[in-house]
């Protein structure tokens, strides 16, 4: 696992992100516009000519691997390219996800970029954004929880467009965590799940450092 220490300041982080969410957010447009567009066949043959033009002039400069997750050593953590809420990652829906003790909850809206069944929301993706706030809810107030045992019972189609979620620990044994979640439409709840988040046995930094206090760390801003 890539916990890595990068010691910048929060303005610097501000800085970052400030120049990347702006380009994910493009990227997110890009993707939407190419499975909605209805150019001609020699338009969308340009554009791959431009889209091609963008990715080398990315790739001159690239870290290998993934992103990982940095973390300054106040223990703000950056994980930018994490699938469900990364800030560099255009895969992830633009999501904001509000944490309390014990509780992570976000409103989103899902497009064309999060299909499954014709006009409604893929099953994967909702497990998916459900896993990450359920794994957020249970590392709000305690040691780093990871996912052991993710059940999704499907209730009803999810309709694209605007949506929420959320994740509410339930009980705590141990260093085991008990999640449940929702995600929403207007009408109420479409999808529910129920997890088991468990802290790994001795979990210590990779880089060594101890884990500071709960109440010091943050998962992300
Ligand atoms: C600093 C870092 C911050 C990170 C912040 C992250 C938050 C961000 C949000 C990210 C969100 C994204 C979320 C993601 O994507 S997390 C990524 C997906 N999950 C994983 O990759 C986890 C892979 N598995 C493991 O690492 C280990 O197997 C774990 C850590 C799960 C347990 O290995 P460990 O060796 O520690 O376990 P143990 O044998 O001592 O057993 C201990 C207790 O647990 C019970 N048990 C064991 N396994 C399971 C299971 N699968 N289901 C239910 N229960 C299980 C077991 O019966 C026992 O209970 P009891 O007998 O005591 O009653």
């Amino acid at each position: 696992m890539d916990f890595r220490i990068e010691d910048i300041t929060e303005e610097e982080i501000d800085r970052r992100l400030s120049v990347v969410e702006p380009l994910t957010d493009s990227v997110r447009q890009l993707v939407d516009a190419v499975i909605r567009s209805e150019v001609s066949d020699e338009r969308l043959a340009a554009a791959k000519e431009k889209v091609d033009a963008i990715v080398a002039d990315l790739r001159e400069q690239q870290r290998p691997g993934s992103f990982g997750t940095p973390y300054t050593k106040e223990f703000i953590g950056m994980p930018w390219g994490n699938a469900a809420v990364g800030a560099r990652n255009a895969v992830a829906p633009p999501l904001r996800i509000q944490r309390s003790p014990g509780l992570a909850e976000c409103e989103m809206v899902l497009g064309a970029a999060y299909e499954g069944p014709g006009g409604c929301v893929h099953g994967g993706v909702a497990a998916l954004l459900l896993d990450q706030l359920v794994g957020e809810a249970a590392s709000t107030d305690g040691l780093p929880s990871f996912t052991g045992t993710l059940t999704v019972k499907y209730l009803r189609p999810t309709l694209l467009g605007p949506l929420s979620a959320r994740a509410e620990v339930t009980r705590r044994e141990g260093r085991k965590t008990f999640v449940h979640a929702t995600m929403s439409d207007a009408d109420g709840v479409t999808v529910e799940a129920d997890a088991i988040m468990i802290c790994p046995k001795d979990f210590v930094l990779p880089t060594g450092d101890a884990l500071p206090p709960a109440a010091d760390r943050r998962l992300d801003r």
